[in-house]
């Protein structure tokens, strides 16, 4: 991997040198080219992009200090550099985004354990047949957002009111549906519609054309199901057509593609990667900034507004804890000197969790369109106040089961609305190893109850007379008739969702959540924490589109605070 350059207290002047002018330049034309979007073309021009941004000389000093330019970092990077402040965005893993398993759908896969992955592991799930789990996370420019499935989902009402009834009214639906309009694009919109939503991130709608999505439609439909648009911010009480966060072309439109990317003609706005942030300077009720290891030397770097923590639901509360904020006993067990007892530091994670049924076909099927999803079904044990209990999806690939190509398919069972909390702890006082990662799955029988649901219900979608002409047989030849004989195969097939939520809560009161609704660490001056974990309960569906919602929202309480104090230009 390659090292940040060196670099000294340099000062504002280097800025304005004529290699920085060159930087904007060359941006400048990429940009009119039209790379927002990944292309082919461009791959060379991101290394060159990532380059320019590392070249430029290192400050000690900046306005806003951004840990972790994955989904919620790079939106933030993106809107904070726009209002002209200094932003220093720092990344662990490396800038590389034009290598395909990044930029093109087919590939995300590749990314789980290798480099752009954190490869982490649970701790042993009692529930799943003591296996670990997989906690993968993007250790790449874009975060997450670089490796994962690109499946986009706008979310169901009802968990954002639910969200506004635990943080408080900040964050109401109202403001998060003009939030979410602010980050996505949908390709197919009308010249009005268009007008209305102005995010950057484009999603498309590409799976009409795979015979089975016609059929999972039909499936879905014979166990009751209506179709409904999935991306509507309507409630999710049906069936709809899955859509993609990338190109009709296959490339990733993802956060670091559409958001930092084109920010990078910023002078104003530095990326620093391949270099981990071990902790937070905290001095008393301040947040001076952080302590990263650049070149295997120890740097303090002084974020004057504001230090933003959005290094993914399981490194955040991590860097918080090494930083003496969290539970008393167990920073204390750990040697470190406790800044401020916090309870709630790595509580309450949440991650969906999903049983995948493979079938055999009769036909060969074509190969997958874009990332190969179909449709996305919904079920609930009591619809009306809360979001549905379990999503199904219909998949045009044997997901999990080594199938020549073309003769199966999988439907996957997702608990979307657990019940069971987990956490996220230390493992030493040495900032690169793991954390324990332990979400419980399945602990609370209601999770049993709603999985084994989730379970009939893709059983139902793979096989029943939608699927006439292509049902060929389930691919496992377990029995699963009874109860236990369910749950046995949920403990030996099932695994995590990968939707982690939850462990840096946003809540009302400093004893049970971490930040408050403004994403402001309880107790602690110019420190907020943004991204996946400040989510208080894990939406319905796939989460990426809710963590950029409410990173964009975040974004927007920064600059309005900031120009409230004087800190930034109206
Ligand atoms: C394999 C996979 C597939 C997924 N598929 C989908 C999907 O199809 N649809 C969907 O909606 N959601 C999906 N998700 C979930 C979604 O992508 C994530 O929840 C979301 O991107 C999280 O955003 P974040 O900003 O919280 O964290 P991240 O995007 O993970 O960003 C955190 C960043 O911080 C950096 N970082 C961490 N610690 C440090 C440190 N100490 N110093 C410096 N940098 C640090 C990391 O390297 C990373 O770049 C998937 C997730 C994974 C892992």
């Amino acid at each position: 991997m390659s090292k940040p350059s060196t670099h000294g207290n340099s000062g504002p002047a280097a800025e304005g040198a004529p290699a920085a002018g060159r930087r904007r330049d060359f941006l400048a034309r990429l940009i009119a080219l039209g790379t927002g979007t990944v292309g082919t073309g461009a791959f060379g021009s991101y290394a060159e992009a990532a380059e320019a941004s590392q070249s430029a000389a290192l400050k000690d000093s900046y306005d806003y200090i951004i840990v972790g330019a994955g989904s919620a970092g790079c939106l933030l990077a993106d809107r904070l550099s726009a209002t002209g402040a200094s932003v220093l965005l720092i990344e662990a893993g490396t800038s590389n985004i034009n290598q395909p398993k990044i930029a093109e759908v087919a590939y995300w896969l590749q990314n789980l354990s290798s480099e752009t992955d954190w490869a982490r592991l649970s701790t042993p799930q009692p529930h799943l047949a003591n296996r670990r789990q997989g906690a993968p996370g993007g250790k790449v420019w874009g975060g997450s957002g670089s490796i994962n499935a690109m499946i986009w989902l706008r979310g169901d009402p009802r968990d954002y009111a639910q969200w506004c009834r635990l943080v408080g009214q900040e964050w109401n639906p109202d403001a998060l549906n003009r939030a979410y309009l602010k980050v996505a694009q949908p390709a197919a919109l009308d010249a009005a519609a268009r007008h209305a939503q102005t995010g950057r991130i484009n999603v498309g709608r590409y799976a009409d054309s795979h015979p089975l999505t016609a059929a999972y439609l039909a499936s879905s439909a014979a166990t009751g199901l209506r179709t409904i648009e999935l991306n509507a911010g309507r409630p999710l009480d049906g069936v709809g057509v899955a859509e993609v966060n990338a190109t009709a072309d296959g490339r990733r439109s993802g956060p670091a593609q559409a958001m930092l990317v084109p920010a990078l003609v910023r002078p104003n706005l530095k990326v620093l990667s391949d270099t981990l942030i071990t902790k937070l300077l905290i001095q008393g009720r301040h947040c001076r900034g952080v302590e990263a290891v650049v070149d295997n030397v120890a740097l303090r770097i002084n974020a004057t507004h504001e230090t933003i923590v959005s290094a993914g639901a399981c490194e955040s509360p991590k860097i918080l804890m090494l930083s003496g904020l969290g539970p008393a006993d167990h920073l204390a067990a750990h040697g470190i000197r406790v800044q401020q007892a916090m309870p709630a530091v790595g509580s309450n994670l949440q991650d969906h969790m999903l049983t995948s049924v493979v079938f055999k076909s009769k036909v060969n099927l074509p190969a997958q369109v874009s990332n190969g999803v179909s449709t996305m079904a919904y079920y609930s044990t009591g619809y009306g106040q809360s979001a549905p209990d379990v999503q199904v999806a219909g998949m045009q690939y044997p997901f999990g089961a080594s199938l020549p190509a073309g003769s199966g398919y999988a439907v996957i069972a997702f608990l979307s609305k657990p019940r069971s909390r987990g956490s996220v702890r230390l493992t030493s006082a040495d900032p690169r190893q793991a954390p324990s990662i332990d979400p419980r799955y399945l602990e609370q029988g209601i999770d049993q109850d709603n999985m084994l649901l989730g379970l009939d219900r893709a059983i139902d979608i793979g096989s029943n007379q939608g699927m006439n002409g292509i049902y060929g047989g389930r691919y496992s030849t377990a029995s699963l008739r009874s109860r236990a004989e369910k749950l046995a195969f949920i403990a030996q097939q099932g695994g995590a969702g990968l939707h982690f939520t939850g462990t840096c809560i946003a809540g009302r009161d400093a004893s049970t959540s971490v930040v408050d609704a403004n994403f402001k660490v309880w107790g602690i001056e110019r420190l907020r924490v943004v991204d996946a974990s400040v989510i208080p309960e894990v939406p319905t569906v796939n989460i990426q589109a809710s963590v950029l919602t409410v990173a964009q929202l975040a974004a927007e309480r920064l600059i309005s605070e900031a120009r409230a104090a004087g800190l930034l230009a109206q």
